[in-house]
């Protein structure tokens, strides 16, 4: 060890003068360096510090001033709002809408339903109208519901109004009438104004749609009062959905979560063998729920929920076979979109299709039979509602086969306005029935008259009125006889100014498309034939309305349609 160390410091005394001449210039250079980095990083920093400091400052000026005009509007909004809101409240409401708002116990829920959908058509089809007026006002529950009278907007205004609308109309000189986020205000509104009763229908309103013209023009012209989408003045309304259907019977539970989702075995006999249709198939389905794929049960239970004395003539029959007849017109051939498969009618952007208005009765009651038979599809449930209903009016059986399935969401609904206008003639009817859902005159003339010997057109819905034949919820061939041998006069609904054919008797109608029917030879020559045959009728509807249900449905060997095109 002490050699070792000997050794070291031997070596370090005879290099110490080396390192004593080194470390001079070591110092020196070192130094400089130091001194010379530290200034050009201060100078850097500061730069820097300059440059984000400036540019900081600019934002922030920039900030403030955005900030400040983001201030001045939302404080304008308010004012203006604030101005419209204290405005309107002193606005009349229409007798017949009042009790809208007091929702009896229980029935609260179909009370905001109906408000939901009413505010739906004023938002999208009668905000256009210079006679409708809409308001929020919170009622029981804190909860704000909107709804519409009618303005009449030449009539003077009290002084008191007429110096609020001056202040706001200097104050926003751009706007002609006073905006309530998006709902346009009429101005002028006399205070002893009292609404009358209006009924917006929804035939006119699709015609204006297809016609690019504003809504209310044509209507609203001859009936200057309320939109009253739900209720008759002159009937009780008959249409309160959540009071009429029975209380259902839940099906046996075997599992704690009875709702999984099991996937449907694929047999190997299947074209789906292929890679390309292996897709899973999965149906909601409880587990060995004994009625699953039993569809005389989901049967049963459609024509247990026809009879209501209190709706129209004691039947939803015909409203659910104009449901199903719906949920198939949209089809069109040529780019293959639309018709029953996938269950589309379900989604709100097809139900509320004004052409679809009044259909909510067969629909909500469809969609009880679904709750307690989840298995089955919805396209496959709203195809056989109208065959259900058909054969128990004293119909044909018609050919329906399960095997639809449905689509997952909102995207494949076919663009809307396809369903036929009441009020056109020959070309339309060939448009629809034959090019885009391939049917032929006779299919065309069998189809319109099964489904017109059914039911009625209601005010409220359609705004044309009464029935076409003298049982309207017995399925015979009635409507081609009255066709032929009553006297059909136009005329127009009084309520609504719809043009329609009445009888002699004014007890019956039909609708501008209907005497088509006897106005085209090709047509007539069908009526002439179905009057006579009773037979034939039945069976020609029958065909025709079996291939309505199958438009669009493309099935695999195995029968279920796994494709909507
Ligand atoms: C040109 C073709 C058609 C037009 C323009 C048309 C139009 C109408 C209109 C405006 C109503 C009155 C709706 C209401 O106010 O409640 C109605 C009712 C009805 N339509 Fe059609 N329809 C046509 C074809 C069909 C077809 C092919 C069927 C069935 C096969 C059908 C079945 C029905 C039924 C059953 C009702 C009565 C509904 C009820 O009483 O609730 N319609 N139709």
């Amino acid at each position: 060890m002490d050699r070792i160390a000997g050794a070291y410091s031997n070596a370090a005394r005879s290099i110490e003068p080396i390192g004593r001449i080194l470390l001079i210039p070591y110092v020196a250079l070192r130094a400089a360096l130091q001194l010379t980095h530290y200034n050009t990083l201060n100078v850097l920093s500061y730069t820097k510090l300059f440059i984000l400091y400036h540019y900081n400052m600019i934002l922030m000026i920039n900030g403030a001033k955005e900030d400040e005009i983001t201030f001045k509007d939302s404080w304008d909004q308010k004012k203006r709002f604030n101005l419209t809101r204290t405005f309107n409240e002193r606005r009349p409401v229409a007798e017949n809408v009042k009790d809208w708002f007091e929702a009896p116990s229980g029935f609260q829920d179909f009370n905001d339903k109906s408000w939901k959908r009413t505010e739906y058509y004023y938002e999208r089809y009668i905000v256009h109208a210079p006679i409708c007026y809409i308001k929020r006002i919170t009622f029981a529950g804190n909860k704000t519901a909107p709804y519409l009278f009618d303005p009449i907007s030449e009539n003077t205004i009290s002084e008191d109004e007429s110096l609020q609308l001056l202040e706001a109309e200097t104050k926003f000189p751009n706007s002609d009438a006073i905006r309530d986020s998006g709902h346009v205000i009429a101005p002028r509104v006399p205070s002893d104004f009292t609404p009358k009763s209006y009924i917006l229908s929804s035939e006119s309103v699709r015609q204006n749609h297809n016609s690019g013209q504003l809504v209310s023009q044509s209507v609203a012209a001859k009936s200057p009062s309320i939109t009253q989408l739900f209720d008759d003045p002159e009937k009780p309304s008959t249409v309160a959905a959540p009071t009429a259907p029975p209380p259902l019977v839940p099906g046996p539970v075997t599992t704690s979560d009875p709702y999984v989702t099991e996937e449907r075995p694929i047999k190997s006999s299947d074209s789906s063998s292929s890679f390309l249709y292996k897709i899973k198939i999965r149906r909601k389905q409880k587990p060995q729920d004994p009625t699953y794929g039993n569809y005389e049960l989901v049967r049963q239970a459609i024509r247990d929920c026809l009879p209501k004395p209190d709706y129209d003539d004691g039947s939803i029959g015909p409203n659910m076979v104009r449901f199903t007849w719906h949920c198939c017109a949209h089809f069109d051939r040529e780019s293959g979109t639309g018709g029953c498969n996938g269950g589309t009618m379900r989604f709100a952007q097809e139900f509320n299709d004004p052409g679809n208005t009044g259909l909510h009765t067969a629909k909500s009651y469809l969609d009880q039979v679904h709750e307690k038979y989840p298995w089955i599809s919805f396209a496959d449930l709203y195809t056989l509602g109208g065959v259900v209903a058909i054969e128990a009016m004293g119909g044909p059986r018609i050919d329906w086969r399960p095997g639809r399935t449905d689509c997952p969401d909102s995207k494949k609904v076919p663009p809307m306005g396809r369903l036929p206008l009441a009020t056109k003639g020959t070309e339309h009817l060939h448009e629809v029935f034959t090019d885009r859902l391939g049917f032929n005159d006779q299919e065309l003339v069998a189809l319109i008259g099964g489904g017109h010997t059914l039911g009625g057109c209601h005010v409220k819905f359609s705004g044309f009125d009464g029935s076409w034949t003298a049982n309207p919820i017995k399925f015979d061939n009635d409507f081609f006889r009255v066709l032929l041998e009553d006297q059909w006069n136009l005329e127009e609904v009084p309520r609504t100014g719809m043009p329609q054919y009445n009888n002699a008797d004014h007890n019956l109608m039909m609708l501008i498309t209907d005497i088509e029917l006897i106005k085209n030879p090709a047509f007539k020559y069908w009526v002439e034939v179905y009057a006579k045959d009773s037979e034939l009728f039945m069976k020609d509807f029958a065909t025709a309305f079996a291939k309505l249900l199958e438009l669009g449905v493309h099935r695999d060997a195995d029968g279920i349609a796994r494709t909507k095109v």
